[in-house]
């Protein structure tokens, strides 16, 4: 953890005050994460993350003293599961996994996954999958490293491992927000990828029908610009908000910085402050 003096609050201070909004109703406090980069390293190849164990069990210990843990990512809710390794922790019985920005919700305690809302047809998958197959393997528009992600309901295009990920997303940007356009799709931007998924979800609306009514005590950590509706959820209810500073030397998201209540520093950072938050409310 560090300090968190960029914005006035020291780390102390800010485990105190989440400790006391969710102390204050625990058994209807929310503590929500994102996924990558938060609960779980950022690593060059998407199908090499896995939840990093101490903020995985910091969750749990969470989880063992408030109503609701949840994770809510744009990975499929499945896979984050997965990859997560949240089976057999304790505190993660009945958690909550909000997959596809919302679009999926596994619960623990059922063991199954169910859609929320309208899938996107078929068809129209299927032309966005052809279409970035034929954009990723132009090498005037796709340089040596870029990788395409099909995650069945959304399709993403990774840079990270290419020399130049500015100038690889420089160029792709046009391209692909065209080819979103042509299927009714919308592209989220985030560390290193261009994401197409479908519109109408995003991670602010999946995080209030988890919380339902206004005055639920919530938590919320995240790392990159598909947290910023959730940010902004949060801010409206008053909720406390833990911005994972990137440990990869990545630019900050300035946009999470700014409305953070404390900086941490990375997964690390996280899993201390998570773990302090869970021994002030024991
Ligand atoms: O909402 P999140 O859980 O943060 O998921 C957002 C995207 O994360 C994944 O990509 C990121 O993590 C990869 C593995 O560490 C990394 O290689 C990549 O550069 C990051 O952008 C994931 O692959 C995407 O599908 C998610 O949408």
């Amino acid at each position: 953890m560090n300090d968190g003096t960029e914005d006035g609050v020291s780390t102390n201070d800010g485990v105190r005050k989440a400790a006391e909004l969710l102390g204050a109703e625990p058994s209807r406090a929310v503590a929500a994460v994102d996924f990558d980069g938060t609960l779980a390293p950022i690593v060059p190849r998407p199908e090499d993350a896995r939840g990093d164990a101490a903020a995985v069990a910091a969750l749990g210990r969470l989880g063992e003293r408030i109503g609701t843990v949840a994770v809510v990512t744009g990975r499929p809710a499945e896979l984050a599961v997965e990859y997560g390794g949240f089976a057999e922790v304790p505190g993660l019985e009945r958690m909550v996994v909000l997959g596809h920005y919302g679009a999926e919700r596994w619960d623990a305690a059922a063991g199954r996954v169910e859609p929320v809302g309208e899938a996107v047809p078929a068809g129209r998958l299927a032309e966005l999958r052809a279409g970035l197959e034929r954009l990723t393997a132009d090498r005037e528009q796709a340089p040596e490293g870029v990788r395409l992600e099909d995650k069945g309901r959304a399709l993403a295009v990774h840079v990270r491992e290419t020399d130049d990920p500015v100038r690889a997303l420089a160029l792709l940007d046009g391209p692909v927000r065209a080819l979103a356009r042509e299927v009714g799709m919308v592209v989220e931007p985030g560390r290193m990828v261009l994401e197409v998924r479908p519109a109408g979800v995003d991670k602010g609306a999946a995080l209030a029908s988890l919380c339902g009514a206004a005055g639920t005590p919530v938590l919320y950590a995240g790392d990159d610009l598909g947290d910023v509706p959730a940010f902004r959820e949060v801010r409206r209810r008053g909720g406390f908000l833990v911005y994972v500073a990137a440990e990869t030397g990545e630019a900050p998201v300035k946009a999470l910085a700014a409305m953070a209540d404390v900086i941490v520093d990375g997964v690390p950072g996280l899993a201390e402050f998570l773990s302090a938050v869970a021994d002030q409310l024991a």
